[in-house]
């Protein structure tokens, strides 16, 4: 049975509590994904189970407590707080567990905001003997980044690939034409086993694959052409929290210390 593989690990708290699973090297990884209903966000939480070591992608500021108190119990150091772009729906946790827990809070150069640490493309974050690689994929954002696990299982695409769709181009500088190349040139091109964890989804699915989303994607499997007026043509309304949530965001979630 699986679990009699679980090496004895350094930090008991997290081996009391967490069920990793392996990614070779003998290294574990806890990877858990977190739901926010309002703006249907998924929130997910990486570490590795012998360290402790862990990163939270694309928290959101209503869910923070659940996070903060998820972190604390799996016996967790929550190293970075990572945004995948500037989200124009819901205002960003990072700065608000920066403040809790004292993690670095990210964001891409090219988003425009503000952060303890602006990457770029082929940065790493690491934690434990994990890390997480940066792809710069913008179209819906200028500033999107899918961050992929070092061996390419799983991919965390943001609002540039969901699950049989992808995020809007009608505004934040959005451009359909860019958003194409992004997801055919930096997600497609990994493995068709990659998982694909967007940043929503809003018909109750959470997790798809590379290979599924280059067969089945309605809208990414069109001719770019065809893409274009595809998405020149969504005409959907405008998040109700954008107004707010764009400002608070490109202060990473209200943080007035940082750079
Ligand atoms: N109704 C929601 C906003 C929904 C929305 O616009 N989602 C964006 C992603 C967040 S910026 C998107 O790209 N959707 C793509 C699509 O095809 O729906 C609200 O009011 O918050
Ligand atoms: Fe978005």
């Amino acid at each position: 049975m699986w679990f009699r593989r679980v090496p004895v690990v350094a930090a008991a708290a997290v081996a009391a509590a967490v069920r990793g699973y392996g990614t070779g090297g003998g290294r574990r990884l806890l990877l858990r994904q977190l739901f926010e209903p309002s703006s249907c966000s998924y929130t997910y939480v990486l570490a590795d189970v012998s360290t402790g070591d862990a990163v939270i992608i694309d928290p959101v500021l209503e869910t923070v407590p659940r996070d903060a108190r998820l972190l604390r119990e799996l016996g967790l150091t929550l190293r970075y707080a990572v945004n995948t772009h500037c989200h124009a729906d819901h205002v960003t946790g990072s700065g608000a567990l920066r403040k809790l827990l004292g993690c670095r809070s990210v964001i891409s150069r090219a988003s425009g905001a503000r952060a303890d640490l602006l990457v770029g493309e082929g940065d790493e974050l690491r934690f434990g003997a994990f890390a997480l690689r940066a792809r710069a994929s913008p179209g819906h954002t200028p500033g999107c980044f899918t961050w992929v696990l070092d061996d390419a299982s799983a991919a965390f695409t943001g609002d540039a690939l969901l699950i049989r769709g992808c995020g809007r181009t009608d505004f934040q500088q959005g451009c359909p034409r860019t958003l194409y190349r992004s997801v055919h040139e930096k997600i497609f091109t990994l493995p068709d086993g990659c998982l694909v964890y967007p940043a929503h989804d809003y018909n109750g699915q959470t997790v798809s694959t590379v290979g599924e989303e280059r067969r089945f994607n309605p809208r990414l499997t069109l001719s770019p052409d065809d893409f274009v007026t595809l998405m020149e043509g969504l005409n959907l309304p405008r998040p109700h929290l954008m107004d707010v949530a764009v400002p608070a965001n490109l202060r990473c979630g209200i943080q007035d210390d940082v750079a």
